[in-house]
């Protein structure tokens, strides 16, 4: 187990850089995932740590040592990719012992112990046998994890190892993964583009966005505390409305561009032009009452609970309510929130 130093790693292909200067402290044992969408960069940072990719400028330390210019296999880092790749003639305890071959880590028997080891830390300890095609897509994902921990790498490098699994079978591989991560407390790193996954797994978040890091925090900070509009809008999917901050009679309110109001927490400080972020779930809709007013465009059935489509000021606006409430297309209804549920951005 070792920390992981980023100092102002920049990469650019074909002249364009995609990556401008990112800077990461991790520390030993720490989970921490990189979130972003498509195309921000979380692969090729993932890469450049592995040492399968060069850097263009910057640094990458592995347990305080310069590893820039190393290649992969003296990292001391082991990385499961989203194609798992097995070996198809191999049986799967072969699979595992491969890079300890590769590497001429121990003799046989150590070998086959930690082989062994390593499948029953994911639970196939008794499949070793079997040749890959033999397995459901699941087992052939615990058995590229048996892989990648089998060494006992310093760093642990998983790029969306997940993605190719039902919804199902996802939720068992994360709270394994929760559960390998506690009893072997390798440093790991996991690219996601899945805010839910990120939020359950990490330690950290680090949410990046076209190259560079937008926002890092634990879980509860990303979430509750998204610092932009950018992170609030990518965790949590909140709504996001252009307003005026003013004073009103009571404390800070929200002034919409149709002027509707809406009452902010007495502690906000900003005034004048912002973006207002509102959560979907933290919206509570009634048919009656005070506050601002939406119109129902559309309602999408979730089973346990509904989503509503509407319009406020403009702008859609969408919230998630238990499916005992019905309101009708066209309908307007009234908002309301816990004020200090409102995020309030600078524009
Ligand atoms: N070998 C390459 N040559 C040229 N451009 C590349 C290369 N690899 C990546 N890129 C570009 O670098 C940018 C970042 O790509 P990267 O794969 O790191 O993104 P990502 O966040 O991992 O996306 P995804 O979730 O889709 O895998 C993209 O614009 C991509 O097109």
């Amino acid at each position: 187990m070792a920390n992981v130093r980023l100092t102002n790693i920049r990469k650019s292909f074909n002249k364009t850089e995609v990556l401008h200067g990112i800077s990461l402290d991790i520390a030993s044992g720490e989970f921490i995932s990189l979130l972003g969408a498509s195309g921000c960069g979380k692969t090729t940072l993932l890469r450049m740590v592995a040492g399968l990719e060069t850097v263009s400028a910057g640094n990458v330390e592995i347990d305080n040592r310069d590893v820039t210019e190393l290649p992969p296999e003296q990292r001391d880092i082991a990385m499961m990719f989203q194609s798992y790749a097995l070996l198809p003639h191999l049986s799967v305890a072969e699979n595992v012992r491969f890079p300890l071959r590769m590497r001429g880590i121990g003799n046989r028997d150590e070998q086959q112990e930690k082989v062994k080891a390593a499948l029953e830390t994911v639970q196939l300890g008794h499949l070793g046998e079997r040749k890959p095609r033999q397995l459901s897509g699941g087992q052939q994902q615990r058995v590229a994890l048996a892989r990648a921990i089998v060494s006992t790498p310093k760093v642990l490098l998983l790029d969306e190892p997940l993605s190719n699994l039902d919804a199902r079978l996802r939720e068992d591989m994360q709270v394994e993964l929760i559960e390998i991560h506690q009893r072997l407390k390798l440093t790991t790193i996991f690219v996601t583009h899945d805010q839910e996954e990120a939020l359950s797994l990490s330690d950290r978040i680090v949410l990046l966005n076209a190259g560079k890091i937008e926002q890092q925090g634990t879980p509860d900070e990303i979430y509750n505390q998204p610092a932009t509009g950018f992170a609030s809008n990518f965790i949590g999917s909140a709504n996001l409305v252009p307003a005026e901050i003013i004073d009103g009679a009571n404390g800070p309110v929200a002034k919409f561009a149709d002027g509707q109001l809406l009452s902010l927490d007495a502690q906000e400080k900003t005034r004048g032009a912002a973006t207002i972020a509102l959560r979907q779930e933290d919206l509570t809709l009634s048919a009656k009452g005070s506050g601002p007013k939406a119109r129902v465009r559309t309602r999408v059935f979730l089973g346990a609970r509904n989503r509503y489509v509407m319009t406020l000021a403009g702008h859609p606006l969408r919230a998630l309510t238990a499916n005992d409430l019905e309101f009708a297309d066209g309908q307007d209804v009234v908002l309301s929130i816990d004020p200090a549920r409102i995020r309030v951005i600078r524009d």
